[in-house]
């Protein structure tokens, strides 16, 4: 319905003001609520941008203000009461111990052991769970958890609020997560954290094809199969996670030292030069 408003008439909608004849007829609420018209936009690539941002919102949101963290990838199908959920549950209750968050997919098997470890040692216990075709929902050791729609979102996630990446048995699933990492690694995408495989038995014959297919084919660096340790003892893991974390605070505070030293002897020169 059109209404007319005397030229003197004003109108505040938000931040916006209208005056006179250019007072909208409706108010920006009763348009939203009063209009349904098509939906077929709901399927389309611009709105799904709008989703995806909406993730990384939540996202954010929840884990901007997580301390130190780590995150432990393994697999969905390991059973309670086995040796690697044992494994996986002591990892998860020594990182927490030592003060670490402990973040997971949020799922069944390894993910359950390392969030029910951090928990029962009175640590941060947290899930990043996935939408998949079939129903489920996060673990019961989760203090916080978000659920997304999008893998790549969710995998930004652990990249971004994490310190180290724990590494323990798995499939296809954990081997995308290991991969991932590394390839983030060497190409200085990150550079402040260590991977740690859990488990030689396991992983031995993946490290050993490591160095001998991809190193003397030249598909690596001779370096770059340094970038993933590999250990059996859960104190190790937290071991070589603080010292990684030594290393690069020594680091961090020996490049700002000499920044500092560079800028007073450069001051210093100024002042004796006298300009
Ligand atoms: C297979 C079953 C459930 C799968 N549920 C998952 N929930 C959350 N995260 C998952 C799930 N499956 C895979 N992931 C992610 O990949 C890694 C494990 O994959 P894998 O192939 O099992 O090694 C894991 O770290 C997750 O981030 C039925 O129980």
């Amino acid at each position: 319905m059109t209404q007319s408003h005397p030229d003197n008439d004003i109108r505040q909608a938000g931040p916006l003001t209208y005056r006179g004849r250019s007072i909208p007829s409706t108010t920006t609420d009763q348009r939203l609520l009063e209009s349904r018209g098509p939906s077929d936009w709901v399927h389309t690539d611009p709105w799904r941008v709008l989703r995806i941002q909406s993730e990384f919102v939540e996202g954010f949101g929840l884990l901007s203000e997580v301390g130190q963290a780590v995150s432990v990838f393994g697999s969905a199908r390991i059973q309670p009461g086995t040796s690697y959920y044992e494994l996986g549950q002591s990892i998860g209750a020594k990182l927490a111990s030592a003060g670490y968050t402990v973040i997971t997919g949020g799922g069944p098997g390894m993910m359950e052991a390392a969030n029910k470890g951090a928990q029962s040692s009175g640590g941060t216990s947290i899930g990043l769970g996935i939408e998949l075709p079939f129903e489920q929902t996060l673990n019961d050791y989760i203090d916080m958890g978000v659920t997304f729609r999008y893998f790549f979102v969710r995998k930004t996630m652990f990249v971004k609020y994490s310190q180290a990446f724990v590494v323990l048995p798995g499939g296809f699933g954990t081997l995308d997560e290991l991969f991932e990492s590394i390839t983030l690694v060497q190409t200085g995408k990150v550079t402040r954290f260590p991977v740690v495989l859990v488990g030689s038995a396991f992983w031995g014959g993946l490290r050993d094809w490591i160095r001998e297919a991809l190193l003397s084919e030249g598909v690596i660096s001779s370096d770059d199969p340094e970038l993933i340790r590999l250990t059996d003892d859960p104190e190790e893991v937290v071991d070589i996670i603080r010292k990684a974390h030594v290393d690069l605070a020594r680091r961090e505070f020996e490049t700002q030292q000499f920044a500092e030293t560079a800028e007073q002897v450069t001051a210093a020169q100024r002042a004796e030069d006298g300009t």
